[in-house]
C-alpha cells in the first residue's frame, strides 16, 4: 500500500491503472478506523482491481461547535490496517492539500440535507457532499462504497450522483455492530464507561420499534413515541432524532406496515452523538417469511 498527501500524485498514480482499464473502488472515510471501516474496505477489495481508500476529517462538514480539533485521529495505526486489508493507495491529504484556498463552489441537498440529522446539524450534508464529489473529481472510482450506518449519508450521496450524474456507483454496506449490539463508530471512544454501558439502549430501540410495528401499531408518530420512551427510560440517553420515514425519500410516512418503513435514530450520550436505523420490512413480508 502507498500513502499518498497531494492530489497531482494521486491522479498521477491512478491513471496509468485507468488506462490499463482496471476498475477502481474509492472507500471514503475520517479515519480512526474500526472493524466497520474494514468491512468496507473487504467488500471493495473483493469488486475491484485497484483500491483507494481516504483519510481526510473534512472541516466543511463540521459545524463551529462541533468536535473538529477532537476528533480522533491515529494515521500509523489507520496505515498498518489499510495495509492488512489489502487497499493500492490511502489518499491522506490535508486541509490545504484539498482546500487551497478558501472553496467558493459547495454541492448542497437543501431539502434532504436539512432533515433528521441535518436538522440537528446545520450545514453538516452540504459539507459532506461537497468533499465526496471532490473525491469523485479526484479518484474517478468505477465504485465507492459508504456504510448504511450514515443512512441519511447514503441516500443524499445516492441522490446527488443521480441528480448531478456522477459516474460512480454507490455500493450500501450493511452496518458492522460490537457484541452488544451498539453500531462500531469512531465517536464511540468518547464514550465513558457507563456511557458506553449505557449505548446498548440504542439498537435495543430498534428492536423495540420492531416490537411495536409486529404487535399491530400502524400509527407512525405512536411508534416514535414508543421508541422515544424506550430510550429515555435509559437516564444517559438523550434522543434528538426518532423519526420512521419512507427509507428512499426520506419523506415522513403517514403509516407503518404496508411499506417497508426506515427508523432513524440520533442520541446523545454527554457530548457524544451516536446513529443507528434500521428498515422495518411491510407486514406482508414478515408473514411471508414465517410462512
Ligand atoms: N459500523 C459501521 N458499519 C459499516 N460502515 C460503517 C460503520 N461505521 C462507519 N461506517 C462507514 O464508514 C465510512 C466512514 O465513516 P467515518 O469515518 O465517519 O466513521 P464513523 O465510525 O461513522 O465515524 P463517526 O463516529 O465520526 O460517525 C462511512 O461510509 C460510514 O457510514
Ligand atoms: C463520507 C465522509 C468520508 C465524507 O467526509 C464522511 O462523512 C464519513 O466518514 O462518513
Ligand atoms: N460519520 C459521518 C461523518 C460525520 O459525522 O461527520
Amino acid at each position: 500500500m502507498k500513502t499518498v498527501t497531494t492530489v497531482a500524485e494521486l491522479r498521477t498514480a491512478l491513471a496509468e491503472h485507468r488506462r490499463a482499464g482496471k476498475s477502481i473502488g474509492l472507500v471514503p472515510t475520517m479515519g480512526y478506523l474500526h472493524v466497520g471501516h474494514m468491512e468496507l474496505v473487504r467488500r471493495a477489495r473483493s469488486e475491484n482491481d485497484v483500491v483507494v481508500a481516504s483519510i481526510f476529517v473534512n472541516p466543511l462538514q463540521f459545524g463551529p461547535n462541533e468536535d473538529l480539533a477532537k476528533y480522533p485521529r491515529d494515521l500509523a495505526r489507520d496505515e498498518r490496517m489499510l495495509t492488512e486489508g489489502g487497499i493500492d493507495f490511502l489518499f491522506a491529504p490535508g486541509v490545504a492539500d484539498m482546500y487551497p484556498r478558501p472553496i467558493e463552489t459547495v454541492v448542497d441537498l437543501p431539502k434532504l440535507g436539512s432533515e433528521l440529522e441535518g436538522a440537528v446539524r446545520p450545514g453538516h450534508f452540504a459539507g459532506v457532499a461537497t468533499v465526496v464529489t471532490k473525491l469523485f473529481n479526484i479518484v474517478q472510482p468505477d465504485r465507492a462504497y459508504f456504510g448504511e450506518k450514515d443512512f441519511q449519508q447514503l441516500q443524499i450521496i445516492r441522490r446527488m450522483v443521480e441528480d448531478l450524474a456522477q459516474p460512480v456507483e454507490v455500493i450500501g454496506v450493511p452496518t458492522v455492530r460490537e457484541a452488544d449490539g451498539l453500531a462500531c463508530s469512531s465517536r464511540n471512544v468518547y464514550l465513558t464507561t457507563e456511557e458506553r454501558r449505557a449505548a446498548a439502549v440504542v439498537p435495543k430501540a430498534l428492536d423495540e420499534a420492531e416490537r411495536l410495528i409486529a404487535a399491530g401499531e400502524t400509527d407512525p408518530a405512536a411508534v416514535e413515541k414508543g421508541v422515544t420512551d424506550f430510550l429515555r427510560s435509559e437516564p444517559l440517553a438523550r434522543p434528538e432524532v426518532v423519526a420512521l420515514r419512507d427509507p428512499e425519500t426520506l419523506e415522513p410516512v403517514s403509516e407503518v406496515g404496508e411499506k417497508a418503513v426506515l427508523l432513524l435514530l440520533f442520541v446523545r450520550f454527554g457530548t457524544t452523538k451516536l446513529l443507528d436505523n434500521r428498515v422495518i420490512a411491510p407486514k406482508s413480508t414478515r408473514l411471508a417469511k414465517v410462512a
